[in-house]
């Protein structure tokens, strides 16, 4: 088998219909852990329906309803390895409701392959179509590297004819290049490849920002026949850049935090007959390790040791970030439940959050203010947070229309209280907002510099995603008995620092901490 491969999770985007589960698909069957008679069994139930032509995207319909059906499905089968690296799908696309799984998926992805139907591409950017909300969702949500493959490429034609049609390839990169860069991506293709990288080098050091390479590499490619996916097409000799796979294998792979504190949200609690409680979920950040006492908020239990550490069945001294795992705790099932974060309790272990200033897209609202209270989730918690203090706007094209600070009159009017925040900002689609978040029960959130999986949340509202959200800062809640001061405030950066002073009152001020 040789060396451990590094893991790297990829969130597969693009419009319906664009060929994502057919693409997706023909990566898990030719370079995934799927056996022989599993993929017969998939070619003949295919066929068997007259639908042979489905047959990639049909390994994954199969297993999305296998993993559906139980928690018993092997995870391999969500794995294809290239030659560097072993990747998680980590969502099934061809949902219906896609935006969800996209925004829960691409919260934990690390990279994400784009997907274009280079025949009916004017549907993906058409009002309604989602090619350019899911990438500025992904960028959003910290997915900086991109691959995007130009589909269906078997079937493309332009003015010359057809198909493998290279002027309508150059079309779509042409129009979706500069989309994507205005969103934040560098293109990164023939040609400008050099240019780009020396370009994108000076502007993170104007930034001061050293931590990623954003880029977006197209690829023409057939998802169904396979051009450009594993081996260079002969169909498209005027293609000479890397192929998908190769696009896949040169991802700069993700930090993997091992050094930081541990944090693991948990998404599963369950009692097992000769073993006792054994909480599940994927370890972020840290290292978890049989033997070491950890804290489990906002349950509120401290110092539990931790027995014993399990991966796929068998027991394993340690976990480290990416991998999943189930650990066998003193406790009841009932201490512990989805959503509480497990960390160190000698190591910068979680604290509840009071409230929290986080930079908000809106998606899908017509009229957002303070007072609003939706769903948010954010890692595996799921609760209720109120919008309780909106302080500044951006408008669609990101051009600042509001600012609690800039705003003499409002300051004036009420700096001797800046926590009663009364200014009455309105937001809709495609504007973005900095704002306080309260939650309405007790949950534990991060500054997304900090621990950056538990520091970016979708909201949800009348079952569908109204806005994304990456979090700024977080005010812990102070849960020494009768304690009445503020804890210092977590992940402060110069950017936000003006807004701390216009933090919310503590919903529950003047009553006893509840532990
Ligand atoms: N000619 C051609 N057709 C393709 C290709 N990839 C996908 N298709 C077809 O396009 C249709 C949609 O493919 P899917 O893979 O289901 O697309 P999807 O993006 O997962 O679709 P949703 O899940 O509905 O969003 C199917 O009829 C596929 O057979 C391709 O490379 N070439």
């Amino acid at each position: 088998m040789g060396k451990e491969k590094t893991h790297i999770n990829l969130v597969v985007i693009g419009h319906v219909d664009a060929g994502k589960s057919t693409t997706t698909g023909h990566l898990i069957y030719k370079l995934g852990g799927i056996d022989a008679r599993t993929i017969a069994k998939f070619e003949a139930d295919a066929k068997e329906m007259g639908k042979s032509s489905f047959k990639y995207a049909w390994v994954l319909d199969k297993l999305k309803a296998e993993r559906e059906r139980g928690i018993t499905i092997d995870i391999a089968l969500w794995k294809f390895s290239t030659a560097k690296f072993e990747y998680t799908v980590i969502d099934a696309p061809g949902h219906r409701d896609f935006i969800k799984n996209m925004i829960t998926g691409t919260s934990q992805a690390d990279v994400a392959l784009l997907v274009i139907d280079g025949n009916n591409f004017e549907a993906g950017i058409a009002e309604g179509g989602s090619t350019k909300e899911h990438a500025l969702l992904a960028y959003t949500l910290g997915v900086k590297q991109l691959a995007v493959g130009i589909n269906k490429m078997d079937d493309v034609k332009d003015k010359d004819g057809g198909p493998w049609a290279q002027g309508r390839y150059n079309e779509v990169v042409d129009y979706l290049g500069p989309e994507l860069m205005k969103i934040g991506f560098k293109k990164k293709d023939k040609g400008d490849k050099k240019k780009g990288d020396k370009k994108e080098k000076k502007d993170k050091k104007d930034k001061g920002e050293k931590k990623y390479v954003c880029s977006a590499t197209f690829v023409p490619i057939s998802g169904w026949t396979g051009d450009n996916m594993l081996e260079k097409s002969t169909n498209m000799p005027w293609y000479t850049g890397p192929t998908l796979f190769e696009v896949l294998d040169a991802m700069k792979p993700p930090k993997r935090p091992t050094e930081d504190p541990l944090r693991l949200p948990l998404q599963d609690v369950y009692k097992i007959g000769g073993i006792g409680t054994v909480p599940v979920g994927r370890v972020e950040t840290g290292i978890l390790k049989a033997g070491m006492q950890v804290t489990f908020e906002p349950a509120g239990k401290a110092a539990v040791e931790v027995k014993s550490v399990e991966m796929h069945h068998t027991s394993v001294p340690q976990a480290i970030p990416g991998d999943n795992v189930g650990f066998n705790v003193k406790l009841t099932v009932k201490d512990i439940k989805r959503g509480d974060v497990c960390g160190d309790t000698k190591n910068d272990p979680p604290i509840p959050t009071e409230c929290f200033l986080a930079n908000v897209i809106i998606q899908d609202h017509k009229n957002i203010r303070n007072g609003y209270t939706p769903v948010l989730d954010c890692h595996t918690a799921h609760i209720a947070c109120k919008f309780a203090s909106i302080l500044s706007k951006k408008d669609k094209r990101g051009k600042q229309t509001h600012d609690v600070s800039d705003d003499t009159e409002w300051a004036t009017k009420d700096d001797a209280e800046p926590r009663n925040n009364r200014m009455n900002i309105a937001a809709k689609t495609g504007e973005s907002v900095n704002v306080w978040l309260q939650p309405t029960k007790a949950m534990v959130v991060e500054a997304y510099s900090m621990y950056s999986p538990l520091g970016r949340f979708a909201v949800r509202d009348m079952k569908k995603t109204v806005a994304v959200g990456v979090i700024q800062c977080v005010q812990p809640r102070n849960m020494a008995k009768g304690a009445t001061e503020e804890l210092p405030i977590r992940g402060e950066s110069d950017a936000v620092s003006k807004y701390i002073k216009f933090r919310p009152l503590p919903l529950k001020a003047g009553k006893k901490a509840k532990k």
